[in-house]
């Protein structure tokens, strides 16, 4: 697997071996496009002196005399200034004028007084300014070119487009600018299972809707680029050879998503070689997106940059944002311009990278660095500032709900983690420093919301038949009331083969965060059985908390609380505390509950006794 650092430098060096072309666009059309010539004003903004106020243009700077004013006057925003008696002449006993802003100030008057500063008497025939008003030569008066100066570069080649830019050469006269063309990019989506959304079709077995041409023509038209559409190509090495043919002949960039990991179809790679593309990687050192093939094809002369992206929906996000953008800023032009501050250049082709704080600590890949999704928030929080970061939940690279939660936010950030090997650990810790890379703008804190997930998972094991499970019910709803934080519950009977080992892998396998709670609540007649059950799953046994637990537990229930109904354990960062809970007799639900909420203050952070708990016995197997 090669690290993502040289799998972008192979992307930059290939896409700046590739020619750039050159157009002339109306304005609008340009914006996000790269100029690719430097652009000098041939004009001056504003042409004319100009009013910056409503006010009245005087002739001279003395602010203790009586003015006459000129009522005929009026110079107006677009008024050509020459008419309505105005004298031309530099003279100070000229009448004063009626300005407003934007308006020409005519020739020969010094200064411009706003209204609010002037009082007009004599049924608008005199004037004079507020005492004290202090009147500088050219008061309120902007002179010709002083917003664009003519002959100065307003434009540098490889300078992105913006609005603003549009607006600067609108100012002067420009209605056209030169552009490096957009690059196009052909999308292909590749499966037996994919069916195009917009075909009608509904879904048979074992088809899905194609998602993935969708998110990463959207992306391309994000980046600049001018999307094209191939369609979804089934898994025949013919077909898929054909579109990527088709694509390479009609695109300067293409990208495919699928078929590029081991399986028996997965054609995308040898496909490619076929096609004479020289292969510049075909694993990442990263995830998601590990199997994603990168190389540069030549068709009737002219170079191709071929990204095969994983199917993934995430990882084909994830990896066109971090290779295809900027790539395609390449191909658009950008930073070709060199040094200069406007240049496109600096930023740096892999975004913006900041360091912040990772609000809830997360679990590490083992074995490859991720790029966690991650919303970004801005100031804030306890430490009262800088960048924040929450995680957006279980990371499959199949959920692309890992983006877009639903409740109104996109994930606007990647967090760059470690992976376990590197860190030497398996979890980032709540509040730890994290590098981001920032893929959508910052929100503000205002807009923070309550961390997402549940602190913790129950899983209760009612007894054998209908009624104790609805006992279970009874009791779980209890506890829940009781527990007054967020609870994802399971309920099974105990005869359920397997149920409660698949609900504790389940939630391994979801939960992203660095430390939770697992309460295995049981009966008590049946806590062998159970206890059995869990300690097999169970890596690391944690006595001390059993320890600190039964202490408590003796403190509130008294006699009806026994160690022998208590387990407790580590499985990855996880805590799994096997409990005997008690019946519904009077008083003793109450108790009951209340050893919960004790539980749940000493497992708040888990990690932090699976750390100190150093006395785990050899784990598995419910050693007691
Ligand atoms: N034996 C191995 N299997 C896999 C490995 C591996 O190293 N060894 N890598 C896994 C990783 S990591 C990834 S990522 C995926 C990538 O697989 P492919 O690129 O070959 O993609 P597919 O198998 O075609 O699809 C994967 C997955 O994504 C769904 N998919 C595909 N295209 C779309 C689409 N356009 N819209 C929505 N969803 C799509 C597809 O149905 C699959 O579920 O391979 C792992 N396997
Ligand atoms: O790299 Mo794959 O994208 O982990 O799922």
């Amino acid at each position: 697997m090669i690290p993502v650092s040289d799998c972008l430098s192979h992307v930059l060096t290939s896409a700046t071996s590739l020619p750039l072309s050159t157009k002339i666009i109306p304005l609008l059309d340009s914006i996000n496009s790269y100029s690719s010539a430097d652009v000098s004003s041939s004009a001056s903004h504003p042409p004319f002196r100009s009013s910056i106020v409503d006010g009245y243009a005087l002739p001279s700077l003395d602010c203790s005399r009586v003015y006459a004013v000129d009522k005929g006057a009026k110079v107006y925003a677009g008024d050509d200034g020459s008419g309505g008696g105005v004298n031309n002449n530099s003279n100070s006993d000229m009448a004063c004028v009626y300005v407003t802003t934007g308006a020409i100030v005519p020739d020969g008057y010094v200064a411009v007084v706003n209204v609010e500063s002037c009082v007009v008497k004599d049924g608008g025939s005199s004037l004079t300014v507020s005492p004290a008003f202090s009147l500088p030569a050219n008061n309120n008066i902007r002179p010709v070119g002083c917003d664009i100066p003519p002959d100065v570069r307003i434009l540098r080649r490889g300078q992105r487009i913006t609005p603003e830019v549009v607006g600067v050469l609108a100012s002067i006269g420009e209605k056209e600018v030169e552009v490096f063309a957009q690059p196009r990019v052909g999308v292909v989506s590749t499966g037996n299972e994919l069916v195009d959304v917009s075909s009608g079709e509904g879904l048979a077995g074992g088809k899905i809707y194609d998602a993935n041409r969708y998110t990463l023509l959207g992306l391309v038209k994000e980046f600049g680029g001018e999307g094209v559409d191939f369609g979804i190509v089934c898994d025949s090495k013919e077909s898929v050879g054909e579109a990527l043919k088709k694509a390479m002949l009609e695109c300067d960039v293409v990208i495919t998503s699928g078929g590029v990991s081991m399986g028996e179809k997965d054609y995308l790679a040898p496909v490619m070689r076929e096609l004479g593309v020289d292969i510049k990687f075909d694993r990442m050192y990263m995830k998601p997106g590990k199997p994603t093939t990168f190389g540069v094809g030549e068709i009737e002369g002219r170079k191709k940059l071929i990204f095969a992206l994983p199917g993934n929906p995430v990882s084909a996000v994830v990896c066109a944002r971090l290779l295809v953008e900027p790539a395609l800023q390449v191909l658009m032009g950008r930073g070709v311009g060199g040094e200069g501050k406007g240049g496109g250049v600096g930023g740096g082709e892999e975004g913006v990278r900041v360091k912040g704080i990772l609000v809830k600590g997360v679990k590490l890949d083992k074995i490859r660095p991720e790029y966690h999704r991650v919303i970004v928030r801005y100031g804030g929080g306890g430490s009262g500032g800088g960048f924040r970061a929450s995680s957006t939940g279980a990371q499959r690279s199949s959920r692309l709900m890992s983006m877009v939660d639903g409740d109104g936010e996109t994930s606007n950030g990647l967090a760059l983690l470690p992976s376990a090997e590197e860190a030497g650990r398996r979890i980032i810790e709540d509040g730890e420093e994290v590098e981001i890379l920032l893929t959508g703008k910052v929100l503000g804190v205002q807009e923070e919301k309550e961390e997402g997930g549940e602190d913790v998972t129950i899983i209760m094991v009612g007894g054998e038949g209908e009624k104790d499970v609805g006992r279970a019910k009874r009791v779980l709803e209890g506890g829940r009331d009781v527990f007054g934080f967020k609870a994802k519950t399971y309920i099974f009977a105990l005869g359920e083969e397997g149920a409660v080992e698949a609900a504790i892998k389940s939630e391994e396998l979801e939960w992203e965060g660095a430390g939770k709670l697992v309460l295995v609540v049981h009966f008590k007649k049946f806590c062998d059985k159970v206890v059995r059950r869990v300690g097999e799953m169970v890596e690391k046994r944690a006595e001390n908390m059993e320890a600190t637990i039964g202490r408590i537990g003796c403190g509130i229930m008294g006699g009806t609380f026994s160690f022998y109904e208590l387990y407790c354990g580590s499985r990855g960062g996880m805590m799994l505390v096997c409990l005997g809970a008690g019946g519904e007799g009077r008083g003793e639900k109450e108790k009951w509950k209340k050893l919960l909420k004790e539980v749940k203050k000493i497992v708040k952070r888990p990690r932090d006794l699976i750390k100190e708990d150093g006395s785990g016995g050899s784990g598995g197997g419910g050693s007691r």
